[in-house]
C-alpha cells in the first residue's frame, strides 16, 4: 500500500471526508512530505560528503555550531526541532564545511531518539575524517512533549556525545563546551 493511500484511509479514519475541497489532494501531499521528511533512508554517508575530504595540517578543534535540525521522534512520528553543534580535531583530514550539516540532515530525516542521533552523527563524522576527537551536542524540543502527553512548552533536552579525545582529555571537552558556548 502506498504512503498516499495510507494517509487517505487516516484521514477518513478520524472522521474526516476525504472528498471535500480541502482534502483531496492531501493524501498526495502529506505523502510527498513524509517521503521528503524521511529521505535520510534513501541517502548514504558516502554520496552526502561526495569526497569533500581535504588534506590538511590543521590540528586544532573545529567547531560548526548552530546547524538547525528537524528530525521526527520514532515513539510518536512527532518533530524535534533545535540545534546542532559539532566539533572535532582533525588527523590528517579536513571535512568541507557544508558536509556537517548534510550530515546532521541525512540523520536527522529518519525516525530515531535524539540520543541515538547525536551518536550516529558523531559516529559517521569520527569514521570519514579518521578523527582522534569528536564531540557532537543537540538541543531540541519535542513536539510530542509539546502538543500532546504533558504538555509542557518551555523543556528542552540535551544530549552529547563525545569521542576519542573528546571524552578522555578533559582540556579538549573544555575547550569544546567554551566554543559552542
Ligand atoms: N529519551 C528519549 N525519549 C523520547 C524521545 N522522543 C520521545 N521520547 C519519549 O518516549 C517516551 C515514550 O513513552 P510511552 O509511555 O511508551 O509513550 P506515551 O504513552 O505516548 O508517553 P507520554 O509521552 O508520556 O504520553 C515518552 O516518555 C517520550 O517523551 C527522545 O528522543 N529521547
Ligand atoms: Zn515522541
Amino acid at each position: 500500500m502506498s504512503i498516499e493511500s495510507n494517509y487517505r484511509e487516516i484521514i477518513a479514519t478520524i472522521g474526516e471526508d476525504i472528498n471535500r475541497d480541502g482534502l483531496v489532494d492531501t493524501p498526495k501531499r502529506t505523502a510527498k512530505a513524509m517521503e521528503f521528511l524521511t529521505q535520510g533512508y534513501q541517502q548514504n554517508i558516502n554520496d552526502v560528503v561526495n569526497g569533500a575530504l581535504f588534506t590538511s595540517d590543521a590540528d586544532e578543534m573545529v567547531v560548526v555550531k548552530n546547524i538547525e535540525l528537524y528530525s521526527m521522534c520514532e515513539h510518536h512520528m512527532l518533530p524535534f526541532i533545535g540545534k546542532c553543534h559539532i566539533a572535532y580535531i582533525p588527523s590528517g583530514k579536513v571535512l568541507g564545511l557544508s558536509k556537517f550539516a548534510r550530515i546532521v540532515d541525512m540523520y536527522a530525516r529518519r525516525l530515531q531518539i535524539q540520543e541515538n542521533l547525536a551518536r550516529e552523527i558523531a559516529l559517521s563524522i569520527q569514521e570519514i575524517t579518521g578523527s582522534i576527537g569528536v564531540g557532537v551536542i543537540i538541543e531540541a524540543q519535542h513536539l510530542c512533549m509539546m502538543m500532546r502527553g504533558v504538555e509542557k512548552q518551555n523543556s528542552s533536552m540535551t544530549t552529547s556525545v563525545m569521542l576519542g579525545e573528546m571524552r578522555e582529555n578533559s582540556a579538549a571537552r573544555q575547550e569544546m563546551l567554551s566554543l559552542v558556548k
